[in-house]
């Protein structure tokens, strides 16, 4: 087995409310340098999964290990190295462009000499060096986007953990965002992609792990799962047959 970037062992999460888990004995092997897409419809248990394996919320059973580390003891050195690139989108509107990015640096612990080295390479990256002293809410959405990943990558983390990183951007924007993932993934950055654009995964991911109802329905290479499941020609039909059709609330 090649080695794991991320090991989630059997893990369980239930929400106080719930009459069911969220997450169910849930088993995950993220290799190393993967591009590994995190798919399933809606409330399949991929956010709280997430949410675990950054150490935002405690499981009620199971593991979580991440870059060789425990996460229930060395969750401090755990976070120095991931980067985490929510949904929505975590920015302060009235700073500007760069002024959020130093935020972003600070927090990671950065010098200041690093924080302005690595600013400068991602505005000029993600195109928004033009941009840089421009307050956030005037930005687009496409904008904001770039933005919000560069504030995760800033340390330049070993594991990057992406939820639905395209949301709300224009073709131009996601196929930036989308071929800069290939670019940290041909540096060794492992990846997780949490999304429901299946044409995006399908382009990018190396490796692919199906939750529904909070358990694993598949995991494996792209290859290998679309091999197994020879019948269907696109993963979203893949999808569709792992999942089914019902419409999920
Ligand atoms: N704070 C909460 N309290 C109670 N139940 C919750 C809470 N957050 C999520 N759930 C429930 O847990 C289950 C898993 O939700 P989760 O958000 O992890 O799924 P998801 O796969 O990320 O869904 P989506 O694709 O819609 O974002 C769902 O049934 C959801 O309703």
């Amino acid at each position: 087995m090649s080695t794991s970037a991320v090991h989630l062992i059997d893990l369980t999460k239930q929400y106080p409310q719930s009459t069911k888990p969220a997450v169910s004995n849930l088993t995950l092997h993220i290799p190393e340098g993967a591009v590994y897409g995190l798919l399933g419809p809606n409330g399949a248990g991929k956010s709280t999964t997430v949410m675990m394996l950054c150490g935002l919320m405690r499981p009620d059973a199971g593991t979580v290990n991440v870059l060789g580390m425990d996460m229930e003891t060395q969750s401090v050195e755990i976070r120095k190295k991931i980067g985490v690139a929510s949904q929505d989108i975590a920015l302060f509107p009235t700073l500007t462009a760069y002024e959020n990015l130093f935020y972003f640096g600070r927090m990671y612990g950065m010098s200041g000499s690093m924080i302005r080295q690595q600013i400068d390479k991602y505005l000029h990256v993600f195109g928004l060096t033009e941009k840089s002293k421009k307050i956030v809410h005037t930005f687009s959405g496409g904008m904001k986007r770039r933005l919000n990943l560069m504030a995760a990558l800033l340390h330049q983390p070993k594991l990057v953990i992406l939820d639905e990183p395209t949301a709300g951007v224009d073709v131009q924007s996601r196929n930036m965002i989308l071929d800069f993932l290939m670019l940290l993934k041909s540096e060794g950055t492992t990846i997780i992609y949490s999304s429901h654009v299946l044409e995006e995964a399908e382009r990018i991911c190396s490796h692919l792990g199906v939750i529904d109802e909070g358990k694993l329905i598949t995991e494996g290479t792209l290859v290998d799962i679309m091999n197994t499941h020879s019948d269907c020609q696109s993963l979203e039909q893949l999808f569709l047959k792992l999942t089914g059709k019902n419409i999920r609330d």
